[in-house]
């Protein structure tokens, strides 16, 4: 048993990262890349895998363009096409499943189809379970060349205890979303203590962690590459965009996109263990100017971190600033 009441609590509003000595003469110099499997993508930013946040299109313009993706999983029959046609484009697939009986003859299909996917998402709301355990070996038997990410989870020994069973990378954030409302509904979760748990996961993992949720500004990219992120998965913030597939909703004069929880009642159609909201999040004109804006200020601190590429992150001093970090700002 982990005692957390000793626990530093800190979430991205709270952290202010130290500058180091600049040794680049320009910010273009700096290499935001990131290997994650046996690819190298272009920032450690994934669109989270929501309907509200990606479909098939926008798949094929990421990886096109070296980013990673995740599809979701909330069209279950459309996958195995997804796939296929990933493939016959020359493109890597990324699909998510579920743990439910009939994903198993899901993935018995694809091995007799031999449609095998380069990376599988095990998408849950509680990763920390037996059934999860059981479907990542499952998944690495059938599949073992498939990079294989399991979540979500919110602690050290969930991590260890889903990587010991073979998945590749976990995916860290249990209730930190935007259209969350797990830390609402059932009094658990990571919310408001995002960046301390992955601080405290990204410790006892021996492989990658995705950080989940919570992210909020630009900054919060480098905040969770610095607490042990190698990948950042962001919903809210990329949903507004002329390629989301969320409803354009003009109020006002004002122009936004609708953006709902994949456990909400929109996406379950139904008001049972409903533990996710909809919302409006504004328009943001194309994705492509978020992701390269994203891009740049990840460059931007690297400069601050004093070094050349994503690693120089990693090895930065920060301070706890508690919530001040705006300084009246905003
Ligand atoms: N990151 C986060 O904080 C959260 C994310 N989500 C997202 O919502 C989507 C739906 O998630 P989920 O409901 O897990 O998917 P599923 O509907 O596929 O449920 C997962 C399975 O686990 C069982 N289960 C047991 N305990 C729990 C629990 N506490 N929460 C959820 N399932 C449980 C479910 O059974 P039964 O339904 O009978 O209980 C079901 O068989 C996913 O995309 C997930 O990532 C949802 C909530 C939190
Ligand atoms: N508790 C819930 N979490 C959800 C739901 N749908 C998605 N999610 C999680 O949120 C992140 C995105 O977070 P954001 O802060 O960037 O918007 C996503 O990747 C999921 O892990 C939900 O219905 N309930």
């Amino acid at each position: 048993m982990s005692n957390y009441f000793s626990m530093e609590a800190f979430d991205y509003n709270d952290i202010q990262l130290v500058p180091n000595k600049c040794i680049i003469k320009s910010r273009k110099e700096a290499d935001t890349s990131v290997k994650f499997g046996n690819r190298t993508f272009k920032i450690p930013v994934v669109p989270a895998n929501m309907q509200s946040v990606i479909n098939e299109q926008l798949a094929i313009w990421l990886a096109q363009n070296d980013y990673y993706y995740v599809m979701h999983r909330f069209q279950p029959e459309k996958r195995a096409d997804f796939i296929k046609m990933m493939h016959d484009k020359k493109l890597f697939a990324s699909i998510s499943v579920g743990i439910k009986d009939e994903e198993y003859t899901f993935i018995d299909e694809l091995v007799k189809q031999d449609l095998i996917p380069e990376y599988i998402t095990i998408d849950v709301a509680h990763g920390h379970s037996d059934y999860v355990i059981k479907m990542i070996k499952y998944i690495k038997d059938k599949m073992p060349d498939s990079f294989l990410t399991a979540g979500n989870v919110a602690t050290p020994e969930a991590v260890r205890e889903l990587e010991n069973a073979g998945a590749d990378a976990t995916k860290v954030g249990v209730g930190p979303g935007r259209a969350c409302i797990t830390k609402l509904k059932t009094g658990f979760g990571t919310g408001g203590w995002q960046l301390a748990a992955l601080r405290m996961c990204s410790k006892a993992a021996s492989k990658p962690i995705i950080a989940d949720g919570g992210i909020r500004y630009n900054g919060d990219i480098a905040k969770s590459v610095r607490f042990g992120a190698s990948m950042v998965m962001i919903g809210s913030m990329l949903a507004g965009h002329e390629e989301s597939p969320g409803n354009v909703i003009k109020i006002d004069g004002k122009v936004y996109k609708q953006y709902w929880g994949s456990a909400s009642e929109v996406q379950k159609g139904g008001h049972h263990n409903v533990e996710g909201k909809q919302l409006l999040v504004p328009y943001r004109g194309s994705i492509k100017d978020t992701l390269k804006e994203m891009q740049e200020d990840l460059q931007s601190s690297i400069s601050y971190a004093g070094g050349k590429n994503l690693q120089s992150i990693r090895l930065v001093d920060y301070v706890i600033v508690k919530s001040s970090i705006m300084n009246g700002d905003i």
